[in-house]
C-alpha cells in the first residue's frame, strides 16, 4: 500500500452507486482514499472526482488499475461489464470490491469463479449489503443461537418506488430480487434448489408490459420454503421486510426506522424512498469491513461462490417467469477455498 498507508481504492462506474461510494471513502470510510474515478462517461467521471479532491479520472478501467498507487478496486459499472474489469483486476493481483450482481448470468460467474480458483485464494467481496445492515445481523446471530429452532419459512417484501427508464420484467429478478437469493442462502445457511415465479395481474402504475409485482417462492436444500414479494413500482417508499417462522418462534425486520413522531392528532413515521437512505448504514459498514480486510491481505464477506450462486438461481427464477412452472436450479459442487 502507498500514500499514507492508506488503501488507494480504485472506483470504476460513476453512476448512483458509485458517486455514492466515492463519497464514502472521502468522507465516512477510515483507511482508505479515492485513487481513481473511472467512467466510460468522461464528463460524470470528472464531476464525481472533483468531489474527492480531484483524484485522477479514467475512462478505460485497465488503466485506472495501473498507476502504483491503485492498492483496489471498486465495481460499481452495470452488471454485464463486471466480468471483464473483475479478470483485469485478476491479472493486476488487485483485491475487489464487485457491486451485486457479480455477473448477470452464471456462465460468466463461473469463470470468474475459475479465474479466481487458479489465483488460489480469495480476491473478491461481493456487494450484498444487507449482510452488513443492523437489522439482519440481530437476526443471523439470533438464529446462529438455536433459540427459535429449525427455520421453516422466510417470507421477504421488497418495494421500490418507481422502476427506472428501460426496467424489464426479468429484471425484477435478476437485479432486485438477487438480494433475496443471498439473503435465504446465507440466514438458512441452504442453498436455493428450485424457483416458481407467480405473476399477479400487473399494477396500473408499472410501465406498460413490465411484469410488476411478482411473486417468487425459493424451495431450499435444507427442506425451507421462501417467497419474495417484488414491487418495484409501489410508489410510496422503499421498504425491505423479513419475517422467519421458526420451530419455536418467528422474527421480523424492517417494520420501521425513521422516528416516530405524535403531532396534530397524529402519529406516525416516514418511509425511506430509496436503498442509499434505507441502507446507508450497511454499505458504510460493508465498504469499511472491506477496506479494513484488505488492508490485513484478507477477504471477507460475500465471495465469488455467492455471487455465482445468486446467478444460477436468479437465472433459474428468469426462466420460471419466461415459461411458467418450477424451475430447478442448476449449481455446481462448491469448491473447497469457498467452505462448506
Ligand atoms: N447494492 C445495492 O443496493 C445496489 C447495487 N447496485 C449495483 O451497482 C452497479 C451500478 O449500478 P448504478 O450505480 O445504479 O448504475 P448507473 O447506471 O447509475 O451507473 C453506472 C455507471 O457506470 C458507467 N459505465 C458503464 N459501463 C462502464 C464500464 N465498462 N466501465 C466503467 N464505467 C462504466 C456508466 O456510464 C454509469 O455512469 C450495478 O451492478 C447495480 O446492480 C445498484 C443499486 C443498488
Ligand atoms: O440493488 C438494488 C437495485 O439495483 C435494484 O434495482 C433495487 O430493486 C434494489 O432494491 C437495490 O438494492
Amino acid at each position: 500500500m502507498t500514500g499514507r498507508g492508506t488503501l488507494g481504492v480504485a472506483v470504476i462506474g460513476a453512476g448512483r452507486m458509485g458517486a455514492d461510494h466515492v463519497r464514502r471513502i472521502h468522507e465516512v470510510t477510515s483507511g482508505a482514499r479515492v485513487a481513481a474515478v473511472v467512467d466510460v462517461d468522461a464528463e460524470r467521471a470528472k464531476a464525481v472526482a472533483a468531489r474527492a479532491d480531484g483524484a485522477p479520472v479514467h475512462t478505460d478501467p485497465v488503466a485506472a488499475m495501473a498507476p502504483s498507487d491503485v492498492d483496489a478496486v471498486l465495481i460499481a459499472s452495470p452488471g454485464p461489464a463486471h466480468e471483464a474489469t473483475l479478470l483485469a483486476a485478476f491479472e493486476r493481483g488487485l483485491p475487489v470490491l464487485c457491486e451485486k450482481p457479480l455477473t448477470p448470468d452464471a456462465a460468466a460467474a463461473l469463470r470468474v469463479l475459475e479465474a479466481e480458483r487458479k489465483l488460489g485464494r480469495r480476491r473478491v467481496q461481493v456487494g450484498f449489503m444487507r449482510r452488513y445492515d443492523a437489522e439482519y445481523v440481530k437476526l443471523k446471530a439470533l438464529l446462529n443461537t438455536g433459540q427459535l429452532g429449525r427455520p421453516l419459512m422466510l417470507h421477504n417484501r421488497h418495494r421500490n418506488v418507481a422502476s427506472p427508464p428501460g426496467w424489464t420484467s426479468s429484471m425484477l429478478i435478476s437485479d432486485s430480487v438477487a438480494h433475496e437469493t443471498d439473503v435465504a442462502r446465507w440466514l438458512l445457511g441452504h442453498e436455493i434448489t428450485a424457483v416458481t415465479v407467480l405473476r399477479p395481474t400487473p399494477s396500473a402504475n408499472a410501465p406498460d408490459d413490465l411484469q410488476d409485482p411478482q411473486f417468487v417462492v425459493f424451495e431450499t436444500d435444507g427442506g425451507a420454503v421462501v417467497d419474495v414479494e417484488i414491487f418495484v413500482n409501489c410508489g410510496f417508499g422503499y421498504q425491505v421486510q423479513a419475517e422467519i417462522v421458526c420451530e419455536r418462534g418467528t422474527a421480523r425486520l424492517g417494520d420501521g426506522h425513521a422516528l416516530v413522531t405524535n403531532m396534530a392528532g397524529r402519529w406516525g413515521g416516514t418511509i425511506a424512498q430509496d436503498y442509499t437512505e434505507r441502507f446507508a448504514d450497511a454499505y458504510d459498514r460493508e465498504i469499511q469491513a472491506w477496506v479494513d480486510a484488505t488492508r490485513h491481505d484478507e477477504v471477507t464477506g460475500p465471495s465469488v461462490w455467492d455471487g455465482y450462486a445468486a446467478a444460477a438461481v436468479c437465472e433459474a427464477g428468469v426462466r420460471a417467469l419466461e415459461e411458467g412452472g418450477r424451475v430447478e436450479v442448476e449449481l455446481l459442487e462448491r469448491p473447497a477455498m469457498y467452505g462448506n
